[in-house]
């Protein structure tokens, strides 16, 4: 059964949500990849949230560059919790995409990552981290991970000053 859902505003998001696949996909953790657009296909937008909870989803990383609205109008219409990656967007470099879809309103809440490929991939490793709480093996995957990263930090060197 699919557990996480990744959608996006635009086949043009993918360079930078593939890096939330990637993660899930490393992590042992199903999920799909669909393009769903608030301004362009509203109807599929409200037919993705309104079945998520009876499909089983467990989280949607939603990502969306511009005038970000596709994570917002899914949180206002499922309880499933949405993570929402801000796309790079070509005039403003995300910072557009960033400030729509952290601002908003009390009462629908969506979990907001940074602008970009750290993001998309931070967004997964937080939905991987939901499941862990209820899933031993992918606590143990995340901690062999956080292990891994430590050692590649601690073996970087820096070059000598002339
Ligand atoms: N922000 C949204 C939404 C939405 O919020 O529903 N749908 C598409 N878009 C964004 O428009 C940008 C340009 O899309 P195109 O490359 O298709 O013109 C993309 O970053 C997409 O996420």
């Amino acid at each position: 059964m699919i557990e996480v859902g990744i959608v996006m505003g635009s086949n043009s998001d993918w360079e930078v949500m593939q890096n939330a696949a990637r993660v899930l996909k490393d992590f042992g953790v199903a999920f799909e990849t669909r393009v769903v657009s608030a301004h362009r296909t509203p109807d599929l937008l409200f037919q993705y949230a309104e079945e998520a909870e009876a499909r089983g989803l467990t989280a949607i990383i939603a990502g969306a560059g511009g005038a970000a609205h596709l994570p917002g109008m899914l949180a206002a219409k499922t309880h499933v919790p949405v993570l929402g990656v801000p796309v790079p967007s070509k005039y403003l470099r995300g910072e557009d995409s960033l400030l729509s879809i952290v601002q908003m309103p009390k009462g629908i809440p969506v979990a907001t990552f940074a602008i970009g490929e750290a993001g998309a991939a931070n967004a997964a490793l937080f939905a991987v981290a939901q499941l862990a709480t209820t899933r031993p093996e992918l606590a143990d995957k995340l901690k062999a991970f956080r292990k891994q990263q430590e050692q590649t930090v601690l073996a970087m060197s820096l070059p000598e000053v002339d």
